[in-house]
């Protein structure tokens, strides 16, 4: 859930900076360090590392979920080892090694991996980047407190605000639905973190978190910055000559200063009117008033709100997209949906969110969608902070562990026909909801999604309001025939995105025309 450009250095290898510092990292480490591997056991299957690059040619560029199961095909093995040049990277294809490790092992597996450019950009204080340690437990806490089940239900009245506007903006222009749901998934996080109402896309928030993303993740990508392998180097000041990394990487952070700040002083400002709409912030604010609340949670809470509203609407925008291809692609099971929202809610009105128990369809096809395209099918990587043994195998401190969720969501064991979109996959005999309620697209253990309750509210939401206003169709051209779907998806650092398509938003009565209409 974390800039999607920023994530991308989490597991790919600065292959210049590698290949130009790889002697002198590998004579260091032949002469200083000492593995306390006290078994003797090997490391877990992999391709053989080269002298002083190791794997630094086997990491694949594209679709690395899809040849990491090639690799445990080839090496016969469900986890799998690399590494390059300092980088140590475990690979988990199966969802009961990524339990072992991650969840039942997760005091050993719950940090992040160092990543020193990232304390330069200003980019330290994201919760899904921070250590394993007391910063992170608070924002954990806080988060916990606010985006738990229970307490997400607060949001809900500025969820559905928001679905209304988009289902108001798909009656007006409908060709424009990628638009309108990059709107909504920005505006989602904007008004519940900040109680801040994000107009248009040249919004001064945006344009700043736009800016941001433009001038810092530049440094992270690959070849970009010497500071990644050389970490020493971050030392150099910035008015260094020819410290262009560095000069970048301070104006990089002084832009996310601004991003992290604007908003939050926003919200004193209204709360010092008494004029805000209640958010995340404006909740801590207040209690900040009653002096229930202390320095670090001040700068923890600047720092969440920052996190969701930088980084939620990525995933909310690929899981969105998947629904509406998988929609046009699969009228038969559409239909099934909307069937079953006739059937309960009628159509005198939209959906809202008490009508979720009676729903087990759209909530089978909620879970469906994340389960066949996972929006962050690497996951985002923990690292691991002392040796251990799994399996016989040896595993160093320090290791990145990329769990492969896009192969346990294809895990035929659990998922049988696993290429198939089976919405029923997750119902049982009679039509109710089965107890695999687990959405693996969330991640593990203690670092599992914190915001997975208000993304699957968002997403559920979404997919009722939408079912029960529109048919969702393949478009015709001006001869009336029909235009051909492009079934591509793409990469955007980690996450995973359906590329455009083409397909129609047809109003499915003038009932709900009228309801739309009056819910503007
Ligand atoms: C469909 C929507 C979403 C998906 C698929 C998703 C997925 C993920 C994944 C895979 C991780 C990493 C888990 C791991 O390390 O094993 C993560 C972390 C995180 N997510 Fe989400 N996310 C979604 C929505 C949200 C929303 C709406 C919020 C905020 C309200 C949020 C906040 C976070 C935060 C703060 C972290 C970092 C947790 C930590 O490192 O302790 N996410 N998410």
């Amino acid at each position: 859930m974390i800039c999607s450009r920023l994530r991308r250095v989490m597991f790919q290898v600065d292959f210049l900076s590698l290949v130009a510092g790889g002697l002198v990292i590998w004579f260091i480490k032949r002469v200083f360090y000492s593995s306390n591997n006290s078994r003797n056991a090997p490391y877990p299957p992999g391709p053989k590392p080269k002298p002083f690059i190791g794997n630094a040619l086997d990491f694949p560029q594209f679709r690395p979920y899809e040849a990491y199961v090639e690799w445990g095909k080839r090496y016969s093995s469900d986890i799998l080892y690399a590494s390059a040049l300092g980088n140590k990277i475990l690979i988990v294809n199966k969802l009961e090694d990524a339990d072992e490790l991650l969840d039942r092992r997760a005091r050993k597996y719950s940090d992040r991996p160092l990543i020193p450019i990232v304390d330069l950009t200003g980019w330290a204080g994201n919760v899904a980047l921070l250590h394993y340690g007391k910063s992170w437990r608070l924002s954990r806490k806080l988060c916990q407190q606010s985006f738990r089940a229970e307490a997400a239900r607060d949001f809900h009245p500025l969820l559905l605000k928001k679905i209304h506007e988009m289902l108001d903006r798909l009656l007006v222009n409908p060709e424009d639905f990628d638009e309108h749901s990059k709107m909504l998934s920005i505006s989602v996080p904007m008004i519940t973190m900040y109680g801040y109402e994000v107009e248009s896309f040249q919004d001064p928030c945006i344009v700043a978190a736009e800016e941001s993303i433009a001038v810092g993740s530049d440094l992270l990508l690959p070849g970009r910055s010497w500071i990644n392998t050389f970490p020493i180097l971050r030392h150099v000041p910035p008015w260094f000559p020819g410290a262009t990394t560095r000069r970048i990487a301070e104006q990089a952070r002084q832009i996310n200063k601004r991003v992290r700040d604007i908003p939050f002083e926003f919200v004193q400002k209204k709360v010092a009117e008494g004029t805000e709409i209640p958010s995340f912030v404006s909740r801590f604010l207040r209690r900040q008033q009653e002096g229930r609340s202390s320095q670090e949670e001040d700068e923890a809470v600047r720092n969440i709100a920052w996190t969701v509203y930088s980084g939620a609407s990525d995933t909310t925008i690929s899981a969105t997209g998947t629904f509406f291809y998988l929609m046009t692609i699969h009228p038969e099971i559409q239909k099934n949906a909307q069937s079953e929202i006739d059937r309960v809610i009628g159509p005198g009105r939209l959906p809202n969110f008490e009508d979720r128990p009676s729903l087990p369809y759209i909530d089978a096809l909620y879970r469906e969608i994340l389960r066949f395209r996972p929006p962050v099918p690497m996951g985002v990587a923990h690292a691991l902070t002392e040796d251990d043994y799994y399996k016989g195998y040896f595993i160093p401190k320090g290791t990145m562990i990329l769990p492969n969720i896009w192969a346990m969501t294809r895990d035929e064991s659990i998922y049988p026909e696993p290429l198939q979109f089976k919405p029923e996959r997750f119902l049982d005999a009679n039509g109710n909801l089965n107890d695999d309620g687990r959405v693996l697209a969330y991640g593990f253990g203690r670092r599992i999604c914190v915001g997975k309750h208000i993304g699957s509210d968002t997403l559920w939401i979404i997919i009722a309001s939408v079912l029960a206003s529109f048919n969702i169709e393949r478009s015709k051209d001006d001869f009336g025939n029909e235009v051909e779907v492009n079934h591509d998806y793409h990469d955007l650092g980690i996450l995973h995105h359906k590329s455009k398509f083409q397909c129609t938003f047809v109003p499915r009565s003038a009932v709900v025309k009228k309801l739309i209409e009056e819910a503007r």
